[in-house]
């Protein structure tokens, strides 16, 4: 018997990394050409959430799991809060091009959803092969582009992708934030019931939308609090002006220690204050920035949906979901911060606590989004310390 093998479709899109290689494979979502660093990602559902995560700024990424776009895209799985964090990925690399969508929620296949947002795609991609390079050697700068005549200048790709400065040292916060502070009453997803709206008139919480996730508005609205959300560089007068009962630094893209030349001068404020602060992922990063830690680049960085957590304080472990290619030194933690959550892939840090202001950070994303739900108590906790402050 002879198996007829289909014949190889001409490459319309490639991946160009600063080391050389060069990947060939089949366009899909928007025509043209993004440069970042590239990452992997092991969620195996939630691509929708990932894309629109602006933490991804500069980014592009590559899907581990083999089978992407198979539910297509809807308007609700949406991360990015403000207008500007819109196109956050620059571009996806897939084992496969995206099928048809099967699913009820489904409004569009995932190659229209994404060419309406400007993300560049690429499938028939070695995925696997290319997160072992990734894993081995860490995140390389590189070129995806997608050019449906099949006309690629490979050596001006190369050439772009090793002049790209990279993510150390940028400050990205400033590119995806809201401009305007604005208030925010959206709840958590139900089952047959889509986005819920809050009505309470709990507590007060100030949002500094570094690169904010819906969800972690949707989760605070959801327990209770009325949401306020300001823009990254708001000053220390402006967010008390609010007169917040607390303040969430969020998670965002780019370099914690570059975002902090104007985060940390209000947070140390905040915490000089006694005001109660929650930090999530970046905001967990400019925390730990404010109380004296470092923060430094890691190799791989640590993206997916399936990370175990220790909670130092009760000893149980959670999976959750991560994001994160910066990380807080645990040895530069000062004798006032105390360690509340280790990563069990490598050690690393995933939480702080003050000892001496009610203030705390998580480098997870309690949030998921996508993601385990193990974390969502934490926006209960910082809310339950607020009420009772108040
Ligand atoms: N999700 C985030 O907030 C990411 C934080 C930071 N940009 C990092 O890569 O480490």
């Amino acid at each position: 018997m002879r198996l007829s093998q289909a014949p190889t479709p001409r490459p319309t899109a490639v991946v160009v990394l600063a080391d050389g290689l060069t990947l060939r494979g089949q366009g899909v979502g928007a025509v043209g050409e993004a440069v970042g660093e590239l990452c992997f990602n092991t969620a195996m559902t939630g691509y929708q959430e990932i894309l629109t995560d602006p933490s991804y700024a500069g980014q592009i990424i590559t899907f581990t799991f083999p089978h992407i776009g198979n539910v297509g895209a809807n308007a609700e799985d949406i991360e990015n809060a403000s207008p500007a964090a819109a196109t956050a990925a620059r571009g996806a690399v897939f084992r496969t091009l995206p099928t048809s969508p099967s699913n009820w929620r489904a409004q569009l296949d995932l190659g229209a959803w994404m060419k309406r947002r400007g993300v560049i795609g690429i499938g028939g991609v070695d995925t696997r092969a290319l997160t072992a390079r990734i894993r081995e050697k860490g995140m390389p700068h590189a070129v995806i582009a997608h050019n449906p005549t099949g006309h690629f200048d490979i050596d001006a790709l190369l050439a772009k992708a090793r002049e790209w400065p990279g993510l150390e040292g940028r400050d990205l916060a400033r590119e995806v934030t809201t401009l305007q502070s604005y208030s925010h009453d959206e709840t958590a997803w139900r089952w047959g019931e889509g986005y819920g709206r809050a009505e309470g008139a709990g507590p007060h919480v100030v949002v500094i939308d570094y690169g904010v996730k819906r969800n972690i508005l949707r989760l605070l609205a959801e327990n209770g609090t009325r949401v306020t959300v300001a823009p990254a560089t708001a000053s220390f007068e402006d967010i008390m002006a609010k007169k917040p009962d607390g303040v969430v630094l969020s998670n965002g893209p780019g370099d914690p220690a570059a975002t902090g030349e104007y985060a940390l001068p209000v947070i140390r404020k905040l915490i000089e204050t006694k005001t109660p602060v929650f930090g999530v992922c970046l905001g967990h990063q400019l925390l730990a920035l404010a109380a004296g830690a470092r923060t430094k680049k890691m190799a791989q960085g640590h993206h997916g949906a399936n990370h175990p957590v220790k909670d130092l304080e009760t000893g149980k472990v959670e999976i959750v979901s991560m994001n994160h290619g910066f990380t807080v030194d645990a040895d530069s933690l000062p004798d006032n911060v105390e360690p509340t959550f280790v990563s069990l892939f490598d050690g690393t840090n995933s939480g702080i606590r003050l000892k001496d202001a009610p203030a705390f950070s998580v480098q997870h994303h309690p949030e998921a989004s996508p993601g385990p739900q193990d974390s969502f108590g934490v926006f209960k906790r910082f809310v339950d310390g607020l009420t009772k402050a108040a």
